[in-house]
């Protein structure tokens, strides 16, 4: 909040009330951002204002100004402020002047609140009051008390002027909002143990008081609220032994709460291992089995920090995938969710000019992948994570990884503009390989921590295989899928291929034999993955068919089984795979169709998880029935698939990812021509040369041939000569 003073506050709430409250019709207005005079811009007609709409006038505001000299004022450009000084309103008169256009009416408002939305805003500072009370305000009365404590310094008359100018509207609104209901309190039948459900014995249960579930806002006061709220947290006593565990770990009994809300009751060992030295400062590496809340292990350590000393950009976390981003960012929030924490997701193929300026909001956490933030630093100065207090690396050794996208360059900018006092926290199933390069990272004396287990692979994981030929691998898909289907009534598979045309023509052709299922890849929109996610989380689709862009991370708790259509050529892209089943205690079961050529493949992976892989029996006489229908429709899809433009976009994308390194597309394709003429000439020469090398030895042998011919046919002659 940037309030200057109270005085500011009344005068804005009034003008922005008055400006919601009048019906839309032409409006006109002009702002200054940074010193810089933006619009003006034209409110459209018949669009009615409320606090949700005028978020997304700033949006659009915000978008125009940086934009900035290439704006175009489209009739659809639609926003309206003015705290103009008058050579702003002048340049706004004149302007509309020059379009023949006359102003209806100017609204004032301080140009860089970083949230204009006025309701929110005094919400915000009332909610400050009323947690500090120690009072929930669910009468007119008490809302009002809040208010006139909120604006401490004002004279009171004022205020109670200013509220009855608005006819009562922004008490309604307020009251709403605090009457909005808390969070349950936990019960003694929450605390039972979720595998047995045997009660626990029976134990002293103080229920907190209300305003103790949700902690006020990390604002411009935070250090002083979060203080007040982290002593009002010591009311509630942690009431299971289960939760000592935590209190043990070092965390606050307000994570302590946020973990039991979200079912988790006990640390798991990563949990239990890292968190300590992390609170205590130093550097973490973290390795142990997929699904065992590694998340939660730099997640929670974080959260206490943050609440400890909050300010601007306090962490960065790094993952190698967008959706692993989004997820991760969601743990952020829920866990956080006391703290107000202010979180900004940084991806591709996502807008960037939103996210530039989400990112000058001064997140508390920033999630990314690398290739975007690090596109971010090199194109603009308006944020800085020059003070991080974390840097977390999930999935570390994919992201030190060169393989087909290779994160090594854009890592460079972002290490480079963070500061070398930080704490480093780096995570995955699978670090051991890359250890070497990590501790690079990771240089104050981390702490390494790696569950000792024989097995790389969860227990709760059946792991088995069937060695198929390669033309009929469908058939035992297809066949793998129907089976399942009919033996379980609660199911959902996920499917791991090689390539994105592979995914998307078996979507097609599982669509064909109409199971659910959904298609993610890197070739499609970022909305079209988060869609089709989202359908499968939400079990609409039961299928998932994915490259490996869905291997490493995502934790979709419903996922039964996971096919491998083909064999993972690494080892750790097995682990990873398989992993998304069997998470977090949960059974599960993964199938890797083997073919003729891959069985190197599976020697290696048993070697890496130390664990042989079991048959899996199919009935194969079932698969031959179904074969010709399936390679049938598959060559359908593939003709279906070579009619659309999938090949094309990735042309295009390959275009574009050359312009993002730099590279001219055309110049490119021409130097690759050159190139493959040269070689094509290359390739015809040393074929002519052969040619005639071939040719000579042919001739040197005829020639031999025809010289032992002769010397053969003489020495018949002689014989004869001699017998005659
Ligand atoms: N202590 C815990 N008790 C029970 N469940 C937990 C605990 N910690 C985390 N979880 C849950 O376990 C699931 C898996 O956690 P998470 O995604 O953090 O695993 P991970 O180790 O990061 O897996 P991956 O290696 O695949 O990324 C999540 O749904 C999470 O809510």
């Amino acid at each position: 909040m940037t309030y200057s003073s109270s005085v500011n506050v009344q005068k804005d709430l009034r003008q922005a009330l008055d400006f919601i409250n009048t019906p839309a019709r032409w409006r006109w207005g002009t702002g200054i951002i940074k010193d810089e005079l933006v619009g003006p811009f034209r409110v459209e007609d018949g669009v009615k204002l409320n606090s949700q709409t005028y978020c997304q006038f700033q949006e659009d505001f915000f978008k125009q100004w940086y934009r900035k000299k290439s704006v175009s004022f489209k009739k659809n450009m639609i926003f309206m402020q003015d705290n103009a000084p008058s050579h702003a309103s002048n340049y706004s008169t004149a302007w509309l002047a020059s379009k023949g256009l006359k102003e209806e009416k100017i609204m004032t408002w301080p140009p860089c609140s970083p949230d204009l939305n006025p309701i929110e805003n005094l919400w915000s500072l009332i909610k400050f009051e009323i947690y500090r009370e120690g009072k929930q305000c669910t009468s007119r009365n008490s809302v009002w008390g809040a208010v006139v404590a909120a604006a401490r310094n004002v004279d009171r008359k004022q205020i109670k002027q200013l509220t009855e100018s608005m006819n009562g509207r922004l008490m309604s609104v307020i009251i709403k909002k605090a009457r909005q209901p808390l969070p349950e309190q936990p019960s003694l039948q929450q605390t039972r143990h979720p595998a047995c459900c045997v009660p626990l014995p029976p134990v002293r249960v103080r229920i907190p008081p209300p305003r103790m579930r949700t902690a006020p806002p990390l604002g411009k006061r935070r250090r002083t609220v979060v203080t007040s709220y982290r002593k009002c947290c010591q009311y509630s006593r942690v009431c299971t032994e289960t939760m000592d565990a935590f209190t043990k770990l070092g965390l606050s009994s307000w994570l302590i709460e946020q973990c039991k809300q979200l079912g988790i009751r006990k640390p798991s060992p990563v949990q239990e291992n890292c968190i300590p030295p992390i609170l205590e400062g130093r550097d973490c590496m973290g390795c142990a089995k997929t699904g065992s809340g590694k998340t939660a292990a730099f997640v929670l350590p974080i959260l206490q920090k943050l609440s400890e000393d909050p300010f601007g950009i306090f962490c960065l976390v790094l993952t190698p995938t967008r959706e692993l981003a989004y997820q991760i960012a969601e743990q952020f929030r829920v866990l956080g969710k006391p703290l107000g924490l202010k979180d900004c997701i940084i991806v591709g193929g996502m807008d960037m000019i939103a996210q530039a300026l989400e990112l000058t909001r001064k997140p508390h956490i920033v999630i990314a992948t690398p290739g975007r933030l690090a596109d971010h630093m090199r194109s603009s100065n308006t944020f800085s994570i020059k003070k991080i207090r974390f840097l977390v690396l999930d999935e570390a050794d994919r992201l030190l990884e060169q393989g087909c996208t290779d994160f090594t360059k854009d890592l460079q900018v972002i290490l480079g503009g963070i500061p070398a006092q930080r704490q480093t926290l780096l995570f995955s199933a699978t670090l051991t390989d890359t250890l070497q390069e990590l501790k690079s990272i990771a240089m104050n004396k981390p702490f390494f921590w790696e569950s000792t287990s024989e097995v790389r692979t969860v227990e709760q994981l059946d792991q088995r295989f069937i060695l198929v030929p390669e033309k009929v691998k469908d058939a035992y898909l297809v066949h793998l899928i129907q089976t399942f289907q009919d033996e379980h009534e609660d199911w959902s598979i996920m499917i791991f291929t090689s390539t994105c045309k592979n995914c998307q023509v078996l979507n097609m052709m599982l669509r064909e034999f109409s199971f659910p299922s959904v298609a993610l890849h890197s070739m499609m929109k970022q909305k079209e993955r988060f869609a089709a996610l989202a359908k499968f989380k939400s079990s609409v689709y039961k299928i998932l068919i994915a490259t490996d862009v869905a291997a490493r991370g995502l934790d979709i708790p419903t996922v039964q089984v996971v096919i491998n259509h083909n064999t993972p050529g690494l080892p750790k892209g097995y682990i990873h795979r398989v992993g998304r089943t069997a998470r977090a205690g949960r059974h599960g079961m993964a199938i890797t169709l083997v073919t003729q050529y891959d069985i190197h493949l599976v020697h290696a992976i048993e070697e890496k998880i130390n664990l042989k892989l079991q048959e899996h029996k199919v009935k194969e006489s079932a698969v031959l029935e179904i074969l010709t229908q399936v390679n049938v429709t598959r060559r359908e899809c593939e003709i279906k698939l070579e009619c659309t433009d999938f090949d094309e976009k990735k042309e295009i994308n390959k275009r574009k990812q050359l312009i993002l390194e730099g590279k001219d597309p055309d110049l490119e394709a021409k130097r690759k021509a050159e190139l493959e003429k040269i070689r094509k000439q290359k390739k015809k020469f040393k074929a002519h040369i052969q040619e005639a090398f071939q040719k000579k030895q042919d001739a040197q042998v005829r020639r031999k041939l025809k010289k032992k011919q002769l010397r053969q046919e003489k020495k018949v002659d002689k014989t004869q000569l001699s017998s005659v």
